[in-house]
């Protein structure tokens, strides 16, 4: 794994900060089902310029076709490439943000390392031939023995530490099981993201939850309605 401290990296952001793209829905269906990338529209938000919308049809084909790191991050999700493949400067930690049925989210206390008490998602670094879905899979049964679900990615949020060079990626998903194993964390808990703000968290954590708040109040679900493979 790369070190995410390396002195010889110049720090000069990639992001200047942070980036979110929320998938939209079509009659209640997620698009991230969508095969079809010209039928989908998704909620950008340029870490400058606030929120925006890209219509079906703005959506570049490939992550090599848009200098935009969210953009392509999320493509690169949906097309199965290795987000730290588009990064190989960086060091790219791919993170779940797990929702149970009644819209808790999901966080482990961490037991040992430089951030040992505080909390965080469930997640670590990729490695550089891994598809964001493998490393979180990777990750998930590793830390907690927990399965990762077919959906995912409905809410994606990256976040830059700029020092570090380290992209943190989270991606939404639902909780389909308590977990059977603490690995790395001494407990777990099941909070309304709201109050998971109020937990000693690491910063990329807070932005996260605070953007996920931003999208909430505007009405967009966290829950899972239905359909294959997923839960209500
Ligand atoms: N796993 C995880 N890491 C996070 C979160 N938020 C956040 O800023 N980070 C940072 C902390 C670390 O610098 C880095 C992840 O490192 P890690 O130690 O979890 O990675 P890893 O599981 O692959 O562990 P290792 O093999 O490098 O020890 O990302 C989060 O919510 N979950």
């Amino acid at each position: 794994m790369r070190d995410a401290g390396h002195p010889e990296r110049s720090s000069a952001p990639v992001f200047g900060g942070k980036g979110l793209v929320w998938e939209g829905e079509v009659e209640g269906k997620s698009l991230w089902e969508e095969t079809r990338l010209e039928t989908c529209s998704i909620h950008v938000l340029p870490w400058h310029e606030g929120p925006g919308i890209t219509e079906p049809g703005d959506i570049p084909p490939t992550p090599e076709d848009t200098e935009h790191p969210a953009l392509r991050l999320y493509l690169a999700a949906r097309l199965h490439i290795p987000p730290a493949s588009l990064f190989p400067d960086h060091t790219v930690v791919v993170a779940a943000l797990l929702v149970s049925p009644e819209g808790n989210i999901l966080l482990g206390k961490r037991k040992r390392g430089p951030h040992a008490g505080l909390w965080e998602f469930p997640g670590g670094k990729a490695l550089p031939q891994e598809t964001a879905r493998e490393a979180l899979s990777r990750e998930l049964e590793e830390e907690l023995h927990l399965r990762l679900p077919d959906h995912l990615f409905r809410f994606f949020y990256v976040y830059e530490y700029v020092q570090e060079r380290l992209l943190l990626v989270s991606y939404l998903a639902p909780l389909l099981h308590l977990p059977g194993h603490l690995e790395d964390h001494q407990e777990i808990t099941l909070v309304p993201p709201g109050d998971a703000q109020a937990l000693s968290i690491l910063p990329g954590d807070r932005e996260i939850l605070s953007t996920l708040l931003w999208t909430m109040e505007r009405g967009w679900s966290i829950r899972w309605k239905d359909d294959a493979g997923g839960r209500t």
